[in-house]
């Protein structure tokens, strides 16, 4: 699969999920059990990929941050949230450049 078609091919994996529920799939047990369960994933991810980034085991982050981003994708769809709305969202910030200021003007040391 083209790189720039892998998540949107996993988006659409679990939107037909959602409209097709499938035996044995993790997805659908995901999305069965509901928002608190999926967002105690994404937080479990999260830890776990700042944790191995911490190690320094860049094999092991990159395996966390897969696991991320699949939760991350459950929860989009759960909360109705097209992947194009955050594409759209990264590809407006990438016109402006020279951000430091904006982001960084409360605390000067940090
Ligand atoms: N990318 C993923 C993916 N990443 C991680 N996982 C699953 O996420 C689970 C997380 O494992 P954990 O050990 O953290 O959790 P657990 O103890 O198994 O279960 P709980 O804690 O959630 O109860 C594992 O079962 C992994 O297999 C994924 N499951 C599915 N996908 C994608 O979704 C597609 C459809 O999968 P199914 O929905 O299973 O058909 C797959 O082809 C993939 O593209």
């Amino acid at each position: 699969m083209n790189e720039n078609e892998i998540l949107s091919a996993l988006y659409q994996t679990v939107v037909n999920r959602r409209d097709n529920p499938k035996e044995g799939s993790y997805t659908c047990y995901l999305l069965d059990k509901g928002i608190d369960k999926i967002l105690k994933k994404v937080g479990e991810e999260c830890s776990e990929t700042i944790i191995a980034a911490k190690n320094g085991d860049n094999s092991e982050t990159v395996y966390e941050i897969a696991d991320l981003i699949y939760h991350l994708t459950v929860m989009m769809v759960q909360q109705n949230i097209p992947l194009e709305d955050v594409l759209a969202e990264l590809d407006k910030r990438s016109e402006k450049t020279g951000n430091l200021k904006k982001f960084h003007t409360v605390d000067k040391n940090s």
